[in-house]
């Protein structure tokens, strides 16, 4: 399975363009399709729920062409029924597309199968069919009764008086009849059954077919008038939205990293229900400001955000956003009136319950409830995305919380928004890490030591894992070259470092920080560090060190395995013979016996084994500043390192 790893955050600030609005570029090319005239779409969205439309409507004979590279659309629309009579449709898992699809085919009186992904075939379809047989459709559900596939034959249709829909699963039923109706040319009156969910996007609905010449009556959300003698007619042109629930995610991320972050695309003048989501974030105490075509969020003034308890009926798909942003808040929270969660993409309130535990909160689930309390510490997590993009885009925000996040098959996002990654390391600002990688005793402990001090950041001294690891080896009897003997003993590892100090145990209670600087432990580590299996055991161990507000780190594949995103890598290095004087130096003052000849032969063959493993062998990366210390003292080396970190990484030579 494809995944990304995204490292723990420091905090968010900037500026996004918003990707077109998913809900607006769907109704709008439908609208297009059906009416009369040419219309010109700007801004469409890019994504898969989109291209499953475009296919469609080509395939129903509507005449569709992009400008070049551009968002830009011409669509050619048919003026009334599409004027292909039978076609096989496949949907994908768009939502937007199958739902008006399904109204619009029932009404054109022609042969059509509809299909999707299976998850399109867990969705319920039931309650919009049976609306539209009241208008005399003629629709079989192939293998479940209310569910896709669909098969629809020609049928007499008679419009008029009352039909009757469901508006408390899905409001995208509503949509569907009310862009539909008008293909018939009879007034005709829906009647919405029981409480309707969503409303933001029927708003949507109505204000587009506005635009497309169609003006609907509306007696409260529950009766809803299409007039008689009414045809669409193109409006010439229209520009498409940024993408108000894609909007969320930077929100959030202003308001739980600092901020400010701001949207570009979607504003006070929006049609989207999702703008709403700025509204809850305020009630949650982060600072909004607002503009005709931008919001900006930041962090409240304490910083922490305030535990809430929110009806979000108005804005499902942007509340998911709220369920990880509850892992910021002061108290535990509680998202209601959720339940057209569980007919989504998956079913959301499960999958948001099980992935948020992964992180460590304390979730209570109910029917279409969510209560998440955080944990004092968010631990790093693999979360799982269930071909779900939103699922995908909320998680990312849990790196906010200082710790590792993998967000399993990354791609779902292109249901939506296919360069959301993209754009969140636009804002995202990672914690840094420092990356000095060279031969024994170059002098990268003493100068990552000294720098991880002045900068005040963490420090991780790699080798010295691997020397407990040799030390454990030898303690429990296990070869230095028996793989999974050594590999489980250092994924067990109870090592603690605290002060300078190295302490092993489960207790941490005994000292060896001397004992591995031994030359029997030298020589261990150089052998247990040539297997795979240990290695990948100390993988997540090591970069459990990145944390705010930055980590130094030492060894041989901290730039080019451990932290490969590291914005600062150096390379340390110096003659061998130079290392051979330095260890020599440094093994006498601690009063140990030493040979020249012995630790140069022993140095070298020490630097061949870790420049020829196969697995994360020493190198030199392009990426890394090189610094030969042969000639060089140790402030030297340190200012040159600590000249490199002030300029952000970028060598001056
Ligand atoms: N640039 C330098 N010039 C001279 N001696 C150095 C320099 N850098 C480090 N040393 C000394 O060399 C010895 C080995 O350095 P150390 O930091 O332990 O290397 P490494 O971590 O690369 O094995 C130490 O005694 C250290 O004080
Ligand atoms: N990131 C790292 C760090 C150390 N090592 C190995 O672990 C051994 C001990 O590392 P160290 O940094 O304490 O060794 P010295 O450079 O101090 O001799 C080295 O000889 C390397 O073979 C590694 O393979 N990868």
């Amino acid at each position: 399975m494809e995944f990304l790893d995204l490292p723990p955050m420091l905090g968010a600030a900037g500026s996004v363009r918003l990707p077109g609005s998913k809900s607006i570029s769907n109704r709008v090319l439908l609208l297009a399709a059906l009416a009369e005239g040419e219309t010109d779409i700007r801004d469409l969205l890019l994504s898969d729920d989109v291209e499953r439309m475009l296919e469609a409507l080509r395939a129903l004979g509507v005449d569709w062409r992009r400008e070049g590279d551009s968002l830009n659309y011409r669509v050619c629309g048919v003026g009334g029924p599409f004027p292909v009579k039978t076609g096989d449709l496949f949907l994908g898992n768009a939502g937007t597309a199958f739902r008006p699809l399904t109204a619009a085919l029932a009404l054109s009186g022609g042969e059509y199968r509809l299909s999707g992904v299976p998850r399109m075939h867990e969705r319920p379809i039931g309650d919009l069919v049976d609306a539209l047989r009241q208008l005399g459709a003629d629709i079989t559900c192939t293998a479940n009764e209310g569910y896709p596939p669909l098969h629809l034959k020609p049928a007499t249709i008679r419009p008029g008086g009352v039909v009757r829909v469901r508006g408390d699963v899905s409001s995208q039923f509503l949509t569907a009849l009310l862009m539909a109706l008008p293909l018939t040319g009879v007034e005709t009156t829906i009647e919405v059954v029981g409480e309707l969910i969503s409303k933001p996007y029927i708003r949507i609905t109505l204000e587009l077919m506005a635009r497309f010449g169609v003006q609907v009556g509306q007696q409260g959300w529950e009766r809803f008038v299409v007039p008689g003698g009414a045809r669409y007619r193109s409006p010439g042109t229209v520009f498409v939205e940024g993408d108000a629930s894609s909007a969320s995610y930077f929100l959030a991320a202003g308001a739980i990293g600092g901020g400010p972050v701001r949207v570009e695309g979607v504003g006070r003048t929006s049609i989207q229900g999702d703008v709403r989501f700025a509204e809850a974030l305020e009630q949650l105490g982060a600072r909004i400001t607002l503009g005709d075509n931008w919001i900006e969020a930041a962090a409240p003034a304490g910083g922490v955000l305030k535990a809430f308890d929110l009806d979000l009926n108005h804005i499902p798909d942007a509340a998911m956003t709220l369920a990880v942003a509850a892992l910021f808040a002061d108290g535990p929270c509680r998202l209601r009136n959720i339940a057209s969660w569980r007919v989504k993409e998956t079913d959301r309130i499960a999958a948001m319950a099980t992935e948020l535990r992964k992180l460590g909160a304390e979730v209570e689930e109910g029917a279409d409830y969510l209560v998440v309390q955080r944990p004092p510490r968010l631990q790093p997590a693999a979360i799982d995305t269930y071909d779900d993009h939103r699922m995908a885009m909320c998680f990312s925000l849990a790196s906010l919380g200082g710790c590792r996040v993998r967000i399993n098959d990354p791609k779902c996002v292109n249901k939506t928004f296919p360069g959301y990654f993209e754009a969140f390391a636009q804002v995202a600002r990672p914690v840094p890490v420092l990356a000095i990688d060279g031969p024994s005793a170059s002098g990268k402990g003493t100068v990552a030591a000294r720098v991880a001090e002045t900068l005040g950041w963490h420090y991780l001294d790699s080798g010295s894992l691997y020397r407990l690891v040799a030390l454990a080896a030898m303690r429990a009897g296990v070869a230095f070259d028996d793989e999974a003997g050594v590999a489980a003993l250092a994924a067990g590892l109870p090592a603690r470092f605290e002060g300078g100090r190295v302490l092993l145990g489960e207790g941490a209670d005994r000292d060896v920080t001397d004992e591995i600087r031994s030359e029997a432990c030298s020589v261990g580590a150089s052998k247990v560090a040539v297997l795979p299996a240990v290695r990948a055991a100390l993988l997540d161990r090591q970069r459990d060190y990145r944390a705010a507000p930055g980590l130094v780190a030492e060894g041989r594949d901290m730039g080019s395995v451990i932290f490969p995103d590291a914005g600062l890598k150096v390379f340390l290095t110096a003659s061998a013979e130079a290392r051979a004087e330095r260890r020599h130096k440094q093994l006498i003052e601690k009063g140990l016996a030493a040979n020249m000849e012995n630790l140069l032969k022993d140095l070298q063959e020490r630097d061949a084994r870790d420049a020829a493993r196969p697995v994360a062998p020493l190198v030199k990366l392009p990426d890394a500043a090189l610094l030969d210390t042969t000639q060089r003292d140790v402030d030297e080396a340190v200012a040159f390192v600590l000249d490199l970190v002030g300029r952000g990484g970028k060598s001056s030579g």
